[in-house]
């Protein structure tokens, strides 16, 4: 597991260290870790063509000191100034090492970023502010199309550290070398995705720090919370779940999710819905105890012995789906109400019973979905994700998962996860349907709300990347990526244990 701090957390804990140590010693550690990491990029460190892209800040100080290092072992290391004025002992430590230094030239910048073995990002890190200035944003760009290796410096300049938000220009990195503790917005699209592979250097931050402000999660994490059947489980035992999902004229809604979630693993799946629903489900999922139950006028709304209930997806929103989501929401048993079911509880009838259950509810909107429970724009909440997820388990107290190319998972008083898992070609029709039914299987096997949120986005994201094999995928290949993606992670598991 990793764990992020937002920036004023990490100022207040370097604060904290600085004032224990000799001035300077802190950035020495952070270049230090720096130099090893590039020069584990490089083919060899002797004659390498290293170029540094420097800022004004400390950044700039913790690029200037590592390219020291790489010219004391023989690396041809050049600084590019981005502004006025640059780190002064990072300067004098490169001149001392023989590094060459020289203020931003548009008509040679692209020559010596293209003759470079290695480019190192050190323009901005936490002290970021909004889209990128000129000339950081003209090389920014002249790093991303050189064909030489990108390293960032802390965070890729022109990522936002808190919230991953990127205006404007920001670097691509392949590499980046963050000091202390992960940054939130090295998690989170579009700055992960603009971060690659991210390194963590220690440099004793970590007595000095609170509670994360962000976790990341990875297979071996989690392993451990995939329920196994052991030898004592029967079908109630390992869990019932009722699914509510799939109308007449939405039914691929309902053998999706059921589908999720017999692939995940559940004791049974007790399926409710319209007769030609009910049809197609037990064509395609035969294992399935269905009932014909028409919500739109049946007073047998109840889910009855179920250990969880999924709700939503294709449902409907007309006053018989109100009705029912009405009843499961009263009951003491888990939720998890996705799609229309959320249509429904944002026109606002439903949500002070979402409020106000002590069984656990987990909500799955989109943005657009998200946007309507916040009554504010879709634009809003892709503009700044992590802080409208918060905001909707806060007021809605309940746990919130927000879908989307970094989906993210929110509880009132908890640290936000982020899924690190997934591929843009999950944005497909019917996918957050089979992400239900998963969530749903593992809540209905007793994960709490929150663990199963995070565990199942992960085996959604896990089980799109097996499954598309470098072609587009539906949702119903999905499907067959859930049972590989599992063996994976409890593999990963045993490998590590071993
Ligand atoms: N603190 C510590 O103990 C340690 C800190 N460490 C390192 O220090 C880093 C933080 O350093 P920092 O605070 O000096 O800020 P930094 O990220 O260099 O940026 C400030 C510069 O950016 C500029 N600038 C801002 N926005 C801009 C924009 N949009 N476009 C263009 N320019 C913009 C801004 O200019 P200004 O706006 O002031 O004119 C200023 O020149 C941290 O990430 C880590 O790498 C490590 O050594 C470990 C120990
Ligand atoms: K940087």
């Amino acid at each position: 597991m990793r764990s992020a701090h937002t920036v004023g957390i990490v100022r207040e804990a370097e604060a904290a260290l600085m004032a224990r140590l000799p001035q300077g010693a802190l950035m020495r550690r952070a270049a230090t870790g720096l130099a090893v990491v590039c020069a584990r990029l490089l083919p060899r460190v002797y004659g390498s063509r290293v170029v540094l892209l420097v800022g004004g800040g400390d950044n700039g100080g913790d690029a200037l000191y590592a390219g020291a290092d790489l010219s004391a072992r023989g690396a041809d290391v050049r600084a590019v100034l981005a502004g006025d004025r640059a780190h002064e002992g990072g300067l004098a430590a490169l001149r001392a090492a023989g590094g060459r230094i020289a203020d931003f030239q548009e008509d040679t910048a692209e020559d010596t970023l293209f003759d470079a073995d290695l480019i190192v990002d050190g323009m901005l890190g936490i002290g970021g502010r909004g889209g990128l200035r000129a000339p950081h944003a003209v090389l920014a760009g002249l790093a991303a199309t050189a064909p030489a290796p990108v390293v960032a410096v802390d965070l890729p300049s022109g990522v936002d550290a808190d919230t991953g938000e990127v205006t404007g220009h920001a670097v691509r990195a392949d590499v980046t070398v963050t000091f202390g503790t992960y940054k939130p917005g090295l998690f989170i699209d579009p700055g992960a995705d603009r971060a690659g592979r991210v390194h963590l250097v220690d440099i004793g931050l970590g007595p000095e720090l609170p509670g994360p402000s962000l976790l990341s999660f990875e297979d071996a994490d989690i392993a451990p919370l995939l329920p196994v059947p052991d030898a004592e489980s029967d079908k109630y035992r390992r869990g019932l779940l009722a699914v509510r999902a799939g109308s007449a004229h939405y039914r691929g809604a309902a053998v999706l999710t059921v589908g999720g979630a017999l692939r995940t693993g559940v004791g049974m799946v007790r399926y409710a819905g319209p007769s030609p629903v009910v049809d197609q489900v037990l064509a395609r999922w035969p294992e399935v105890v269905a009932d014909d139950v028409d919500p739109l006028s049946s007073t047998d709304l109840d889910p009855g012995r179920a250990a969880a209930v999924v709700i939503g997806p294709g449902r409907g929103v007309l006053p018989g789906n109100v009705d029912e989501l009405h009843v499961v929401l009263e009951s003491d048993l888990p939720v998890l109400a996705d799609a229309d079911a959320l249509t429904i509880i944002a026109a606002g009838t439903l949500s002070d019973l979402v409020r106000t259950r002590t069984a656990p509810t987990l909500l799955t909107p989109h943005a657009g979905e998200l946007a309507r429970l916040l009554d504010t724009d879709r634009e809003e909440v892709e503009a700044r994700r992590l802080e409208h997820v918060t905001r909707a388990a806060r007021e809605l107290n309940c746990t919130v998962l927000l879908k989307g190319s970094t989906t993210l998972i929110a509880h009132p008083g908890s640290p936000v996860a982020a899924n690190g898992t997934g591929t843009p070609l999950l944005a497909t029709a019917g996918s957050g349907d089979v992400l239900s039914g998963i969530i749903g299987a593992l809540m209905a096997s007793g994960l709490p709300a929150t663990e199963a949120a995070v565990c199942g986005a992960h085996l959604h994201g896990r089980a799109a990347v097996l499954a598309h094999d470098g072609a587009p995928i539906s949702a119903s290949d999905l499907l067959s990526g859930i049972p590989r993606a599992i063996a994976r992670i409890r593999g990963h598991n045993r490998t590590k244990g071993m």
